[in-house]
């Protein structure tokens, strides 16, 4: 079976930054493309960054059981087709999952196997100044997710690995070293 390694943590910890540094790092790597019901940000493309779903096609694939895992996040929905990651499995290839930590915590139910990672804030000051620095997010939406965020910082105990991401460089070679003995491990 193919391994699956879980990225999880508050919004704007840096958790799409490090997987980019990665993928480049360890090229057979796959990323899961997500769904959601959140509108594409700009320079965000269809099936590249998110599949973008309205709220019934959403609807309809948790009723058909499309995902493995989903959940709401900040008044929007998020989740892992079962076909987006069967068909990279089925390959051989270890894929990487972004999700927020309700859903880390399903697969950590449904597939106990898959290596959960999640990373941590140097501070509460640096995860919002990152928000508000990334600029996509409204003043409202940044309160929002430090709001969730708070109560994400509280269940990083229940993950297998925890990688603080001060510098950026030390951060992503911790990672790299995580995925490294996982992957020989088997
Ligand atoms: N449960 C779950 N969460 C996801 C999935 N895809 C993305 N997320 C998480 O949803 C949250 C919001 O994502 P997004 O709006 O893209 O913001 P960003 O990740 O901070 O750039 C983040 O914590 C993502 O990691 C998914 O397939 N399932
Ligand atoms: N180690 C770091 N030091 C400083 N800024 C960082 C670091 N890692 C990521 N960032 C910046 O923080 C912002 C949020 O990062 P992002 O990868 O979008 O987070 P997430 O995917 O967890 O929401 C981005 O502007 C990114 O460039």
């Amino acid at each position: 079976m193919a391994r699956v390694f879980v990225i999880t943590g508050p919004s704007g910890v840096g958790k799409g930054t490090l997987i980019r540094n990665l993928l480049s790092r360890v090229p057979e790597l796959e990323l899961s493309v997500s769904a959601t019901t959140r509108r594409p940000r700009p320079g965000e493309e269809d099936g590249v960054h998110y599949h973008f779903l309205t709220d019934e096609q959403f609807e309809q694939r948790v009723d058909e059981g499309a995902f493995v895992e989903h959940a709401d996040y900040s008044g929007r929905r998020y989740g892992t087709l079962r076909s987006e990651l069967e068909k990279r499995t089925a390959a051989g290839a270890p894929v990487v999952l972004e999700i927020e930590v309700q859903g880390a915590r399903q697969v950590r139910e449904t597939m106990p196997d898959a290596v959960q990672v999640f990373i941590v804030p140097p501070s509460r000051e640096a995860l919002r100044e990152r928000l508000v620095g990334r600029g996509t997010d409204s003043p409202e939406d940044v309160e929002r997710r430090l709001g969730v965020a708070e109560q994400e910082l509280t269940a990083c105990d229940e993950f297998q690995y925890r990688v603080v991401n001060d510098r950026l460089e030390d951060a992503v070679s911790e990672l790299e070293r995580i995925v490294a003995r996982e992957l020989r491990a088997g």
